[in-house]
C-alpha cells in the first residue's frame, strides 16, 4: 500500500529498466517450474536465466502477498494474467496464478516479465467496499452504518455485568475499557496511547466475547499489527483461524493461518492427491502428440479443478465456522476471499486494531459483516499515509476513530492511561502536549534509566532519560539537494554516531538502541555511517517505527537551515511518535535555531531543558571531522575585539578552599559578563526546585539592562539553546532588538534597544568587522565585569596589558599549586615502558592527582556532580569539572581557549577541530589511547574506593 502505483508510472511511460531499477518490475524471466497449489491455484516460480538455478534477481521490493501482473517480454501488450507472489528468493519468484486462467500455458522457451501491481488490487477492493456499503439493504451491519455516519444515535449501553476477567493485572483503566466496550451496544472506541496496553486489553475483550458465545471478526490494517493479536491470542484457549499471508513466519503465527489449518484437516490427503493428479495432466500436455489428445488433458484438468475447488471451499467453511476468532487484514476480509463461504450474519463483532491507522475506506470491508464494532487505535499517531492532496483535502486524511470521536465525543470512547513503556520524563511531554495531562507513568517504568539495564554503567548518557544534543550555532547544516524532497545531515549523522559510541561503551546493546530521523535520506546517511559498525542497530524513518519501541531511542532531526525552515517535523503526530518508541533514554540531535521556531518542538526542546540534559554539539566538535565545521578560524578572526567579555563560571576566582560556597549561592549579576555563564549548560535536571531557573535569571538580566544605560547587551556564545530561545523570546516580549553575530562556536546573541540612545552607535554594524586580525582576550576570570558603557566595551585593538598580566599572574600561581600538588602525591604508577608510554602515564597520573586531590563537586555553578573520579581540570582556569562541564566553551573558559588556538595557529600556521580544548598535539589515535588509559584507570579507582568503603562497612 505504501508504494507508488507501479502501473500508473509504467503507463506514464517510465522505461521498463527504470522500473527494474526502482524494484518494482524484473524484466527478462523464464518459467522454470509449474505446479498446482492452495485453491487450485497455479504456482509458477520464474527465473532470472534458463538453464541457470544460481543467476540472481536484480534487488527488488516484491513481497510475498503482492499483486503481480505476467507480461510477455517481447510485446508492449496489456498482462496475460495476474497473480500473488507467494515465495521470493534471491533467485526466484514463485506466483499463484488464479484458476480462472485456464489457458494461460507457459512456454518455457519464452521470456516474461513481472510487474507490481498492488496498488491497483487494494484500490479495487476499497472500491468495491464503499460500493458495497452504499448498496447495504438489510445486512447485519444496517444499524452499525446508521450510526457510524450519524443518521441515528447509538444506542444506550446495556448494564454491564460483573465480570471474571482473565487477565487479572489489567489496570483500573483496562478494566473500565473493557466492560464499557462489552456494554456497549453498536460502537466502543479505546483510545491508546503509546504503550498503555492497548493490545492487553483488545484481547482481554475478545475473550470475554467468545466467552459470551459471539463470533469476532478482527481486524487491523498490517499484517504485522494482525500477527500481534495472533501471537497474544494464540496462547488462549480459543478458538483462531487468521486469514491471508502471515507476514512473520513464526510458528505460533503460521499454524493458525488457513492453510495450515487445511493442511491438517480431513481433507488435506485428497485435496493433495488431486493436485498431484493436476499436475500429472499438466505435464502430460506438453507431451501431447496432437491437439486432439492434449484439449483431453486439458478438459480433464478443468474437471479436477473443479473438484479440488470444491473440497477446498468445504473444508475452508468448516475450519471458518469452527473459529470463534478470524483475523485478517482490513482488505483481508474482503469477501472476495475465503469470507465469502461463511454467512452473512455469521459475526457479532467486529475489532479493528490500529483503527486510526487505517483508510475509512478500508475499515468498512470488515464492518459491514457485523451488528456491533469496537475500533481500538491512537489518533494521535501517525495516519494512513496519502499521496493525494486532494483525497487528503477532500476528508481522507481524517480517520474513521478521529470522525466518530468528533462526532460524539467521549461518550463512545475509553482511554487507557496508564502506560508501561515510557520513563516518566519522556511521557510527560507528550502527555501534556497530545493526551489532555491523563497518562501516568507505571511505577514499574516511571524511573527506569538505562543504568538499570543488566550490564550498563551510570554514565552521564545512561543516568538521563532525555538528552539534547543541539547543533546551534555549529554550522552543522542540512544538505541543500536540489530538487529532493528528502534532506540528510551528515553532521547529525556523526553525532548520532558519537552518541551511540557512548552508550555502547557503557555498555548499552546495540539492539537496545533505534536511530530514527524523519527522513529517508537520512536514514540512508546514518545506515551508511552505522549499519556496517552495528549492525544490530535499528535505523529506521519515524513512519517505519511506528507501534515498535526500544530502550534507547536517537532522534536526528535533520533540519538545519537560516530560513527557519522545519518542514514534515513539524507535524504532531510525527513528533509523539519519535519521541514515544523510547523506554528508558531519548536523545534529540537538532539544530535549535531551526527546529525551536517551530511553538511545538520548541515545547519539547523546553520540555528536554527542564527535565533532562541539554548539550551543545560544541562538546563533540573536537571528535567531529573537521570539514564539517567549514570556516572555523575565518570566524573567529572575523570576531575581532568586538567579543562579548569572557563568561566566566566565578565572579571571581576565590582562594581555593572557600571555591565551593561562593559560586553556588551567588546570583547573577544582572548585565554583568558572569552572570551569563551559569545559564549555559548547566543541566538543570539537576537543580533542586528551589534554585532559580535559567529563564528567571535571563529576564532579571534583561530586565537589568532595560533599566541601565547600556546600548547593547551580549550575551556569551556558551548559553545553551534552550536559553538562548528564551533570550530571544523575551526580547521581543520586552520589545528589544535581538539577533545573532558570528559563526560556528563563536556565535553570540546581542540585545539592543530598538532607539539607540546614542545615534553615534548605529545598530547594524558591529566594529569587530574593523578588526579582521585576532586580537588578545581580556582573562575572563578577572574584573566582574562593570556594566560598561558601549564605547569603552569595544576592543580597540590594542593589547589589554593589564589583564594578560593578571592572566599570567594566576596561571604561574595555578602552575605552582599544581606543582606542590604533584610533590605531594606519591605516583600511581612508576612503571615505565617506552617513552611515549611513559609520556601518557605521566599524564594520566597528573589528570588523576588532580582528580583526586580536588574537592567533590563539579566547579560549575550548581552543578552537583562528584569529579572525585570522573572530573578534568581546565588548564585554563584550573578548576574541576565534570564530564559535561570540562569543556572549555561551556564553563566559560571558552574565550581563553581560543586565544590559545589562534595562538598556536599563527605559530603552527595549522587549523585544529576543536578549539583547542583538548590537547590537539597529540594525535587522534594517541589521545583515543590517552582516553581509554584514563577511563581504565579511573574505573580502578572507582572500584578501589567502593572496595575500600565496602571494608570500611565491614
Ligand atoms: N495491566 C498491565 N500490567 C502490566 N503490564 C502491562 C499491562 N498492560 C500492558 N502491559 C505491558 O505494556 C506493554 C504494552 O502492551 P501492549 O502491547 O498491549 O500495548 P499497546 O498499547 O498495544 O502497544 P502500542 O503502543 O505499541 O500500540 C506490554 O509489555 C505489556 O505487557
Ligand atoms: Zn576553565
Ligand atoms: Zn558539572
Amino acid at each position: 500500500e505504501e508504494n507508488k502505483p507501479a502501473k500508473g508510472a509504467w503507463q506514464e511511460g517510465v522505461p521498463l529498466k527504470e522500473l527494474q531499477h526502482r524494484g518494482v518490475c524484473l524484466l527478462k524471466l523464464h518459467a522454470a517450474s509449474q505446479r498446482t497449489g492452495l485453491y487450485g491455484r497455479l504456482l509458477v516460480t520464474f527465473q532470472p536465466r534458463k538453464h541457470d538455478p544460481d543467476a540472481e534477481l536484480p534487488s527488488n521490493s516484491f513481497g510475498p502477498g503482492d499483486i503481480a501482473g505476467l507480461y510477455d517480454a517481447a510485446s508492449q501488450g496489456d498482462a496475460l494474467c495476474t497473480g500473488i507472489v507467494t515465495r521470493i528468493t534471491s533467485r526466484a519468484v514463485t506466483v499463484a496464478f488464479e484458476d480462472s486462467q485456464d489457458t494461460l500455458s507457459l512456454d518455457h522457451e519464452r521470456s516474461y516479465r513481472l510487474l507490481k501491481l498492488a496498488n491497483d488490487v487494494t484500490y479495487n477492493r476499497l472500491k468495491k467496499a464503499l460500493n458495497a456499503l452504499k448498496q447495504y439493504r438489510g445486512g447485519p451491519a444496517s444499524d452499525l452504518i446508521d450510526v457510524l455516519f450519524f443518521s441515528a444515535d447509538d444506542s444506550p449501553a446495556v448494564s454491564p455485568e460483573p465480570l471474571q476477567l482473565y487477565n487479572n493485572s489489567l489496570d483500573e483503566s483496562q478494566r473500565e475499557a473493557v466492560s464499557f466496550s462489552l456494554a456497549q451496544r453498536d460502537l466502543a472506541i479505546i483510545h491508546g496511547p503509546p504503550g498503555t496496553g492497548k493490545t492487553t486489553t483488545l484481547v482481554e475483550i475478545i475473550l470475554q466475547a467468545v466467552q459470551q458465545g459471539l463470533k469476532v471478526l478482527c481486524c487491523a490494517p498490517s499484517n504485522v499489527a494482525v500477527d500481534n493479536l495472533v501471537e497474544r491470542l494464540a496462547g488462549r484457549s480459543v478458538r483462531i483461524l487468521r486469514l491471508g499471508h502471515p507476514a512473520r513466519l513464526l510458528e505460533p503465527i503460521q499454524r493458525h493461518s488457513l492453510d495450515a489449518v487445511l493442511a491438517r484437516g480431513d481433507t488435506a490427503q485428497i485435496v493433495a492427491d488431486i493436485r498431484k493428479d493436476i499436475d500429472q495432466a499438466w505435464a502430460k500436455t506438453k507431451k501431447a502428440q496432437d491437439k486432439g489428445e492434449r484439449s483431453h488433458f486439458l478438459s480433464e484438468i478443468k474437471t479436477l479443478r473443479k473438484e479440488l475447488k470444491e473440497r477446498e471451499e468445504t473444508a475452508m467453511a468448516a475450519a471458518l465456522t469452527h473459529a470463534s476468532v478470524v483475523l485478517a487484514t482490513n482488505t483481508g476480509a474482503s469477501s472476495e476471499g475465503p469470507l465469502k463461504l461463511l454467512p452473512d450474519n455469521h459475526f457479532d463483532l467486529v475489532v479493528i486494531d490500529e483503527c486510526a491507522q487505517a483508510l475509512e475506506a478500508s475499515c468498512w470491508i470488515p464492518l459491514l459483516k457485523a451488528p456491533k464494532c469496537i475500533l481500538a487505535g491512537d489518533h494521535k499517531q501517525l495516519p494512513p499515509t496519502i499521496i493525494s492532496h486532494k483525497a487528503a483535502a477532500e476528508g481522507l486524511a481524517l480517520s474513521l476513530m478521529e470522525r466518530l470521536i468528533g462526532r460524539y465525543g467521549q461518550k463512545v470512547v475509553k482511554m487507557l492511561t496508564v502506560q508501561y513503556r515510557m520513563h516518566e520524563a519522556i511521557m510527560h511531554w507528550a502527555s501534556s502536549e497530545l493526551y489532555g495531562g491523563r497518562l501516568t507513568a507505571h511505577p514499574t517504568v516511571a524511573q527506569h534509566l538505562l543504568k538499570d539495564l543488566p550490564g550498563v554503567t551510570s554514565t552521564e548518557e545512561t543516568t538521563t532519560p532525555l538528552l539534547l544534543i543541539d547543533t546551534a550555532g555549529c554550522g552543522l547544516f542540512e544538505l541543500e539537494v536540489e530538487d529532493e524532497q528528502s534532506k540528510g545531515n551528515p553532521g547529525e549523522v556523526q553525532l548520532a554516531g558519537l552518541h551511540i559510541r557512548a552508550l555502547l561503551e557503557a555498555g548499552v546493546k546495540a539492539k537496545d538502541i533505534a536511530v530514527v530521523a524523519p527522513y529517508n535520506l537520512q536514514v540512508d546517511m546514518l545506515r551508511e555511517h552505522l549499519g556496517h559498525s552495528y549492525p544490530e542497530l535499528e535505523i529506521k524513518s519515524v513512519d517505519g517505527f511506528q507501534g515498535r519501541e526500544k530502550e534507547a531511542v536517537i532522534l536526528s532531526f535533520v533540519r538545519s537551515n537560516r530560513k527557519g525552515e522545519v518542514g514534515f517535523l513539524a507535524e504532531e503526530r510525527r513528533l509523539n511518535v519519535a519521541v514515544t518508541r523510547a523506554r528508558r533514554h531519548v536523545a534529540l540531535v537538532c539544530d535549535t535555531g531551526t527546529v525551536g521556531r517551530q511553538p511545538f518542538l520548541q515545547r519539547l526542546l523546553a520540555h528536554v531543558s527542564q527535565r533532562g540534559e541539554v548539550r551543545s554539539a560544541f562538546e563533540y566538535l573536537g571528535d567531529l571531522v573537521p570539514q564539517s565545521c567549514p570556516a572555523e578560524g575565518q570566524s573567529r578572526r572575523q570576531r575581532g575585539a568586538k567579543l562579548p567579555a569572557a563568561p566566566s563560571p566565578k565572579p571571581q576566582p576565590p582562594p581555593a578552599g572557600q571555591r565551593r560556597a561562593a559560586p553556588r549561592a551567588a546570583r547573577p549579576k544582572p548585565g554583568a559578563q558572569s552572570s551569563a555563564a551559569p545559564v549555559g549548560t548547566s543541566g538543570a535536571g539537576r537543580e533542586s526546585p528551589k534554585t532559580r531557573g535559567g529563564a528567571e535569571r535571563l529576564r532579571a538580566m534583561l530586565g537589568a539592562f532595560l533599566e541601565g544605560s547600556e546600548l547593547q547587551l551580549d550575551f556569551p556564545p556558551s548559553l545553551n539553546a534552550h536559553d538562548r530561545m528564551l533570550v530571544h523570546q523575551m526580547a521581543e516580549e520586552l520589545g528589544l532588538q535581538h539577533g545573532s553575530t558570528g559563526e560556528g562556536r563563536d556565535r553570540f546573541i546581542s540585545v539592543r534597544r530598538k532607539e539607540p540612545a546614542e545615534p553615534a552607535l548605529p545598530a547594524a554594524t558591529f566594529p569587530s568587522e574593523q578588526h579582521p586580525l585576532p586580537q588578545p582576550q581580556r582573562p575572563s576570570s578577572e574584573t566582574p565585569a562593570p556594566a560598561e558603557p558601549g564605547g569603552s566595551r569595544q576592543g580597540s585593538g590594542k593589547v589589554d596589558l593589564k589583564a594578560l598580566h593578571l592572566e599570567r599572574v594566576q596561571r604561574e600561581k595555578a602552575r605552582r599549586e599544581e606543582a606542590a600538588r604533584k610533590a605531594q602525591e606519591p605516583r600511581a604508577s612508576s612503571r615505565k615502558k617506552d617513552k611515549g608510554e611513559a609520556q601518557l602515564t605521566e599524564d594520566i597520573d597528573a589528570l588523576i592527582s588532580a582528580a583526586v586531590k580536588a574537592d567533590n563537586t563539579c566547579g560549575f555553578p550548581r552543578c552537583k556532580a562528584s569529579v572525585s573520579t570522573l572530573g578534568q581540570l581546565c588548564p585554563h582556569c584550573h578548576h574541576r569539572f565534570c564530564l559535561s562541564h570540562h569543556v572549555p566553551e561551556v564553563h566559560g573558559c571558552g574565550d581563553k581557549a581560543k586565544a590559545q588556538a589562534r595562538q598556536r595557529i599563527s605559530r603552527e600556521g595549522v587549523l585544529y577541530p576543536g578549539s583547542g580544548s583538548k590537547d590537539n598535539s597529540l594525535d587522534p589515535a594517541k589521545r583515543a589511547h590517552l582516553q581509554r588509559r584514563l577511563d581504565k584507570k579511573l574505573n580502578e579507582l572507582t572500584s578501589q574506593r567502593k572496595s575500600k568503603k565496602r571494608d570500611k562497612e565491614k
